[in-house]
């Protein structure tokens, strides 16, 4: 009797694992059902001297802080040091066409019928099927099995557009803010919510780093997770503003995001003290933000993701340079992050990411 055929993990060949690390990364074990077939780009943040072990049997690439600076040079200076903003490095070495982040301290999820959520494969599918930002679904997810448009949905919307970004939750400790933390230290989400929904087009959200995965050839070069951390006025703000510039690059672009399934089991509380000297700038600097990104409108001749980003770089300086002088110094970042990513991406300069 043939042993049953084990099916190709979907995508296999068309996607990286992108980890940001300052701990070991025993975390993996857990993963190792669903990780194993993949590559995984580890970028190793802190000391570069130190080692990070990774367990056997994984297929990987690490980067530390050094062979940044070796493979972009003065270029180096738009990637963060000490804060998991670093991460967007590894997006940048990639070559492969989807990426899925997660945090080291992220763990395998159960369902509420106890099964282990392969997170992986829920980004995929979200991935894979298209999101619908122009006319809400209220019965959430149209292209899942059991699922459709509901009565009244224009026929006209139903084919849906690319989607760009898969946005996952977290079950155990909520990606809260300090402040929230400080009142809440206690809180776990144990709510588990079985729905994926796009957000809509002129919507923002808060876009968190931690167990996201996205499409590099649609909307790559806009997942730049800016200036934080070490010399930096902020920190914890990486996975936000990356967000806020990706939305509205994709509704401009005619893309889709969608957030919700799947879950993976958030470990470890940071420290909501440490957390708050590092984000209480991004606490009032956001109430100037939000309307910016909100107010925001790009050119129709920015085609793009990467002309999209030089504009979105220009206004930035323009309107956000006046609130503080970190904003020109992200700007001009947001700027080198482009030339270092089509240094490395030569061919990714096409029209819409197509
Ligand atoms: O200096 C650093 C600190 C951490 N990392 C790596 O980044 C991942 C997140 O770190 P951690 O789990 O300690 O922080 P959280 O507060 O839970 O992170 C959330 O908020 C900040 C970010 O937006 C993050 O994406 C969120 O998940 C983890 O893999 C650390 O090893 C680092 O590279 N450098
Ligand atoms: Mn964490």
């Amino acid at each position: 009797m043939a042993s049953p055929v084990t099916p190709t993990p979907l995508l296999k060949d068309e996607l990286d694992i992108v980890i940001p690390t300052i701990r070991n990364l025993d975390f993996l074990e857990m993963w190792r059902p669903f990780f194993q077939p993949y590559h995984l780009i580890i970028v190793q943040d802190g000391d570069p001297s130190k080692v990070i072990k990774v367990p056997q049997g994984f297929d990987y690439e690490l980067y530390n802080r050094n062979d940044i600076n070796k493979i972009l040079g003065p270029k180096a200076s738009c990637i963060s040091f000490k804060d998991s903003a670093c991460r967007c490095f590894g997006y940048m070495v990639s070559k492969k066409k989807y990426i899925f982040t997660i945090d080291d301290d992220c763990f395998v999820a159960k369902d509420p019928s106890g099964e282990d959520i392969n997170a992986l494969e829920q980004h995929i599918k979200n991935l894979l099927s298209p999101s619908t930002p122009y006319f809400f679904n209220t019965l959430y997810d149209p292209y899942r099995e059991g699922a459709d448009f509901v009565r009244g949905y224009p026929f006209s919307l139903r084919e849906g557009v690319p989607t760009a970004v898969s946005h996952g939750l977290w079950l155990n400790i909520p990606d809260y803010d300090a402040p929230t933390q400080l009142v809440k230290p206690r809180e776990r989400n144990t709510r588990f919510v079985d729905a994926v929904m796009t957000i809509p087009r002129g919507t923002l959200f808060p876009m968190c780093g931690m167990n996201l995965a996205f499409d590099r050839e649609l909307i790559g070069p806009a997942m730049y997770f800016g200036l934080m951390g070490d010399g930096q006025p902020i920190g914890r703000y990486d996975d936000m503003w990356a967000g806020w510039c990706m939305k509205v690059i994709c509704d401009h672009l005619g893309l889709g995001v969608k957030t919700g399934l799947p879950y993976i089991w958030h470990s470890k509380a940071s420290n909501p003290f440490v957390n708050l000297k590092k984000e209480y700038k991004g606490i009032y600097w956001q109430e100037e933000l939000i309307p910016f990104f909100q107010t925001t409108s790009l050119p129709k001749e920015c085609t793009t993701v990467q002309s999209c980003y030089k504009e979105l770089s220009k206004q930035v300086k323009a309107k956000l340079g006046k609130v503080d002088d970190y904003f020109n110094k992200l700007a001009d970042a947001m700027l080198t992050w482009i030339e270092a990513w089509d240094e490395l991406n030569p061919s990714t300069q096409l029209q819409n990411g197509k």
